[in-house]
């Protein structure tokens, strides 16, 4: 499939403190873990790869802003796609300001399917957030694109909502903001004995 026909898949909702929430433990463990969802990727499986769909500058709309990123805000979104052994296992948008992409933070404008995740975390200034949960229904945007995504990608047929996360990091001083939504048949949803036991 002609992943760029994907993008903007955007992420509306609402996000929420997770306690909000009475949620599985291997599923609480994955979206509240702070360290890096790539490592943590890497670590499970053989083959990661990301794959860019597409990233553009916008001006931050009302329903993404927060304190540290205004409404019309100039921001990049990026927007990716992680596989772990060519299955996708999350969605992710990024709203990188303009104003933080600066110094050396410029070159997270051409990462290309390099991780951002990768060059956040090797970055001892690196602060990150709260993370905040929201639950994706056949309604939302990114079930939509799963459902495209299915008729090519091997994804698993969305049966439940999907779960994602949200957190602000502040890197040099500089704020950006990462959203993630676990795609169906993701580790976040295998019972807890299938899926890490061993690094529980
Ligand atoms: C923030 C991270 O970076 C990952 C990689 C991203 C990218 O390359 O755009 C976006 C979100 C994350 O899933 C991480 O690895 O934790």
């Amino acid at each position: 499939m002609n992943l760029q026909s994907l993008f903007p898949v955007t992420l509306s909702t609402q996000w929420h403190d997770a306690d909000k929430f009475s949620l599985d433990e291997n599923l609480k463990r994955w979206l509240l873990d702070p360290k890096s969802l790539t490592a943590r990727l890497k670590s499970n499986c053989e083959q990661f790869r990301i794959e860019l769909p597409g990233q553009r500058i916008e001006s931050c709309q009302e329903s993404e802003a927060v304190p540290l990123i205004p409404q019309d805000a100039d921001v990049l979104v990026r927007e990716v796609l992680l596989y772990c052994d060519d299955k996708p296992q999350v969605f992710a948008r990024s709203l990188l300001p303009i104003a933080s992409l600066t110094g050396k933070e410029q070159a997270l404008a051409n990462l290309g399917t390099q991780s951002l995740g990768q060059v956040l975390f090797n970055n001892p200034s690196l602060k990150r957030q709260v993370i905040e949960v929201a639950e994706f229904d056949a309604t939302s945007t990114v079930v939509k694109m799963v459902k495209k995504l299915a008729c090519t990608d091997n994804l698993t047929p969305v049966a439940e909502n999907l779960w994602g996360r949200r957190s602000i990091f502040v890197l040099e001083g500089k704020p950006l903001m990462v959203a993630e939504v676990f795609l169906p048949g993701a580790f976040a949803y295998q019972i807890a004995e299938n899926s890490e036991a061993k690094h529980a």
